[in-house]
């Protein structure tokens, strides 16, 4: 019944691979398609693995969007492994041409790269990031976040990306091309997938540092992106210079707590990326004011940080650096981090969840384009 196997072959594109995001039918994942003179269907699903962690999930989809197709009684789906050949092929064709291992947030990418910075620890840096990717997805936004934080690496948790223990998933790899798993839908790599326990000391030096962010920016396959969100370890260590050698085109956001004396290490993060070409596109305040059932405001770490910072960065520069939100201390906020939920999707009128919102949609109307880089032209 060649004309119901065709109709099943266009029910199939509607099946995705949830590790790669993308059709299985564009991805090369389906074989034969039989189907009996009773309407009885064969199809078969060409992993790309081993052992595929999304086999069950293709499977399933594959099996539903067939049953669906009207003429079919009954489904059977062979699952096989695709061959090296076949491998090397579906790489090579994710890669949209780029050589293996090749940058793929350079000045010519359409991706808008903000590396998220903060001149001391736990000022709020990886909730933040992890909270505005969120809600940059829900905007329609595709994003991704490298997780850098080689220190801390608390993006897994705070997308739920956990296991019972704490642990991290290892990311699929098929081939030398490694899939970073999705949460949330924000496909996310983090150093702690790399590690054996999330309490593990990463004790590297920063040679193995700068090697590991140039894999995740090589080899992880992120598909087009607009928006990636690099969470950086605080301070202007080896991490902060590595992301500005490998991407001087990235935009820089500043996280700094609204204490005056955290202005002044606020202040040298922004500085130091602005010595290896970045731009400083903002400031954000976090740990504002606590508001009371009184209506009155608990400033636990004072006021007049955020604003600060901004105006010292902005100094000598043509635009003004903008202080682009004050996010209040909120129990939901930390207890959304602890749990994996992050509050812009599971709380969103938390005044926390709608300053972060707010800093998301700044962002998003900015856009993915040309806007404002560098275009490379000279006048002779
Ligand atoms: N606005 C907020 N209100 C309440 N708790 C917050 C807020 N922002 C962050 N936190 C909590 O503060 C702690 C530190 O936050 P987080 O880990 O995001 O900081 P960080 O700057 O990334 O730290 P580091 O870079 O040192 O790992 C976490 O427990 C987090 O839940």
């Amino acid at each position: 019944m060649p004309d119901l196997a065709a109709a099943i072959g266009r029910a199939l594109g509607g099946v995705l691979d949830p590790e790669i995001r993308k059709p299985i039918t564009e991805l090369d994942m389906v074989g034969d398609v039989v189907v009996d003179a009773a309407g009885n269907a064969t199809v078969g699903v060409k992993l790309t693995i081993v052992g595929c962690p999304a086999a069950d999930t293709i499977e399933r989809d594959v099996r539903a969007a067939t049953a669906a197709v009207p003429g079919v009684t009954g489904v059977e789906v062979e699952v096989s492994v695709m061959s090296r050949d076949e491998r090397r092929a579906l790489t090579e064709k994710l890669r949209g041409g780029r050589a293996a291992r090749a940058q793929q947030f350079g000045p010519d990418s359409l991706t808008t790269v903000y590396a998220v910075t903060s001149g001391k620890g736990g000022v709020g840096k990886s909730t933040l990031t992890a909270n505005l990717a969120v809600a940059l997805a829900e905007r329609g936004l595709r994003v991704g976040i490298v997780d850098a934080d080689v220190h801390g690496f608390s993006i897994p948790g705070i997308l739920g990306l956990v296991d019972e223990n704490g642990n991290a998933p290892r990311p699929t790899r098929v081939d030398d091309m490694i899939l970073p798993p999705v949460a949330y839908g924000v496909k996310v790599v983090s150093i702690g997938m790399f590690v054996d326990s999330p309490s593990a000391a990463v004790a590297w030096r920063g040679p193995m540092l700068h090697r590991t962010i140039q894999q995740f920016l090589g080899d992880v396959f992120f598909g087009d992106l607009d928006i990636l969100l690099l969470d950086l370890p605080p301070g202007t260590g080896d991490v902060a210079i590595s992301v500005g050698q490998l991407l001087p085109n990235a935009e820089v956001l500043v996280v700094t707590t609204p204490q005056p004396a955290a202005a002044d290490v606020a202040e040298r993060s922004g500085v130091v990326a602005r010595q290896t070409g970045q731009r400083v596109a903002g400031v954000i305040e976090n740990m504002a004011g606590l508001p009371q059932p009184d209506g009155s405001m608990l400033e636990l770490f004072g006021s007049g940080g955020g604003a600060e910072v901004a105006r010292r960065l902005s100094a000598g520069q043509d635009s003004p650096v903008p202080l682009l939100a004050s996010v209040p201390l909120s129990i939901a906020l930390r207890a959304g981090g602890d749990a994996g939920a992050p509050i812009v999707v599971t709380d969103p009128a938390d005044p926390a969840a709608a300053a972060i919102r707010s800093i998301a949609d700044h962002l998003a109307t900015r856009g993915r384009g040309l806007s404002g880089r560098k275009l490379g032209l000279s006048v002779s």
